[in-house]
């Protein structure tokens, strides 16, 4: 409760590695607590987009004292902040056994039960190849001999759910918002679905990928909005990451929404929605990765694009929309990113 963590903190800090400092027992999770609670209880106050204080306001505050790495405690264990594309690269890319997924919490558990997000080693290879025959229609017809029990078919069920509709639902609710809000690209967006797909065809898989506006618009959206908006994995060993010594059982954390929204990275305008942004291909890799990199990349990640393109151009095709004049805009953390007090919109029909 003292010592152990006095020493991890006076190893990362003889790195030059800082952080808000250690409490026995609790680490920092009471300030955490009492940031969370200040920035909700207040709304953004206006339609901007710089909403890294109020979505992640303990990240925020310390990036900004003690730089983009730093340490900080959850109880008696620590927590290594990254937000350089980088080290970023360096640990989500890792195919070895350096560092494993930090499992599900007694909370979260029961929402997405014991499947695939929540798995290490060779449980999870097993479960992964088997889960990415469902998301590859020519390979269902194949890979019998490997087979679940029931119960960890239903445990990946809970997961695909839960993992599934959560986030393309967020992802949907903050595109319209945004839409909403930029009138402009709401226009160029329903110029496009109807050019692809007239006015009275229900927009399908088929030509998505002429949907290049909506596409735009779906990316810079993740950019802003990402439904999930960090992620962590713990080292199972001691290892050197880059010129950092990181001693087992360090949970590595990356604020994604941290680099989504850093302007080294994304340029001044980086708080600004511009879907511009993605018109050209660029190597974004560990500076955009809603879907999370590497090994473990989201296992949804093509069928929710495509689901949220098709939803997208079938609501664009057939109603007009603005903001309604009681939305607050007040995005928030709740497992995914949502409208604290709801996304309030009103539609017309076209
Ligand atoms: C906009 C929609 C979605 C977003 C933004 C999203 C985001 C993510 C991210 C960031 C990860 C990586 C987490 C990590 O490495 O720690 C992930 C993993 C995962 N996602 Fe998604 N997801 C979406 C949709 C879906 C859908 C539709 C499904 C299934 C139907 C799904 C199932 C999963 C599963 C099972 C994993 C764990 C993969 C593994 O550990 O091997 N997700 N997702």
């Amino acid at each position: 409760i003292i010592w152990v963590p006095w020493r991890i903190q006076q190893h990362f800090k003889t790195q030059g590695i800082g952080g808000p400092g250690y409490r026995p027992i609790s680490g920092n999770v009471g300030e955490l607590q009492r940031m969370y609670a200040e920035a909700q209880s207040k709304s953004m106050g206006g339609l901007q987009h710089d909403i890294l204080h109020r979505v992640l306001p303990y990240y925020s505050r310390w990036s900004g004292a003690y730089g983009k790495t730093f340490i900080w405690w959850v109880g008696t264990k620590p927590r290594l902040a990254l937000a350089d594309p980088e080290p970023i690269k360096e640990v989500f890319l890792n195919t070895g056994v350096s560092y494993d997924k930090v499992g599900f919490s007694p909370l979260t558990r029961p929402l997405f039960g014991d499947g695939l997000g929540g798995l290490n080693g060779e449980k999870w290879a097993l479960h992964r190849r088997i889960t990415n025959q469902a998301f590859n229609m020519e390979r269902v017809k194949h890979g019998e001999e490997e087979k679940l029990t029931v119960q960890e078919v239903i445990d990946e069920c809970k997961t695909f759910y839960f993992a599934g509709k959560e986030t393309t639902g967020n992802l949907l609710t903050w595109a319209l918002v945004l839409l909403a809000m930029h009138q402009e690209w709401q226009t160029k967006a329903r110029e496009e679905v109807v050019q692809v797909y007239g006015h009275t065809m229900s927009p399908s898989a088929d030509n998505l990928r002429e949907l290049k506006i909506v596409g735009m618009i779906i990316n810079e959206t993740l950019r802003l909005y990402p439904p999930t908006q960090t992620m962590s994995r713990v080292s199972t060993k001691n290892v050197m990451l880059g010129r950092v010594d990181v001693p087992a059982g360090t949970e590595i954390y990356s604020a994604m929404i941290g680099v989504h929204h850093d302007t080294q990275i994304w340029g001044e305008d980086a708080n600004e929605f511009n879907p511009l942004r993605f018109k050209e291909p660029r190597n974004q890799l560990g500076s955009f990765f809603p879907f999370g990199l590497g090994p473990r990349i989201c296992i949804g990640q093509n069928f929710a694009m495509m689901e949220a393109k098709i939803v997208l151009a079938m609501i664009i095709q057939q109603y007009s929309f603005v903001l309604s004049p009681t939305y607050v805009h007040a995005p928030t953390q709740i497992l995914t990113l949502q409208p604290q007090y709801g996304a309030h919109i009103l539609f017309t029909r076209i």
